[in-house]
């Protein structure tokens, strides 16, 4: 088994779509092993995205996912899980994501887009450190 780490961003929370989303990864199967909403803090947030400082998008990100509470989450599946939850979030931009996934069927934007999901095992190691740092594995 292996894990990955998700956030519900605020327009998911503002959209009251915790349980839509949250159902679709229950049903594939896959299980929570934290799951909880919070209000982050920017500096956090500039720790989780620092691999886009700099970029012309990233005030408006951190902005964006310190504008209300969020859902941060660890879940658990098979080896492969981390490439699972990315593959049913769909592509980045909303609007070229395909129908059938997250963001296919829910978003239209790039910025707006409800979800975040770690996109390697290091980078779950990683989140769920930042995000969870008392977690341990049960
Ligand atoms: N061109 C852009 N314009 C506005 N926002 C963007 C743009 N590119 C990325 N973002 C925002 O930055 C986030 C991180 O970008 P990244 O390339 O890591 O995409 P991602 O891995 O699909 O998304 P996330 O890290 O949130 O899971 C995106 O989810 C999106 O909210």
């Amino acid at each position: 088994m292996a894990t990955t780490f998700i956030i519900l961003k605020p327009d998911a929370v503002e959209r009251g779509l915790i349980g839509e989303i949250t159902t679709r990864f229950e049903r594939r199967g896959l299980r929570f092993l934290a799951f909880e909403l919070r209000q982050l803090e920017a500096s956090l947030v500039q720790q989780h995205y620092a691999e886009h400082r700099g970029k012309p998008f990233y005030d408006d990100l951190v902005a964006f996912l310190t504008r209300g509470p969020v859902v941060v989450g660890i879940i658990e599946g098979p080896a492969q899980v981390v490439e699972m939850v990315r593959t049913m979030m769909g592509a980045t931009d909303s609007a070229k994501a395909a129908p059938g996934t997250i963001r296919g069927d829910l978003a239209m934007l790039v910025d707006e887009n409800l979800i975040h999901g770690s996109d390697s095992p290091a980078s779950a190691e990683r989140e769920i450190g930042l995000f969870f740092p008392e977690f341990r594995p049960v």
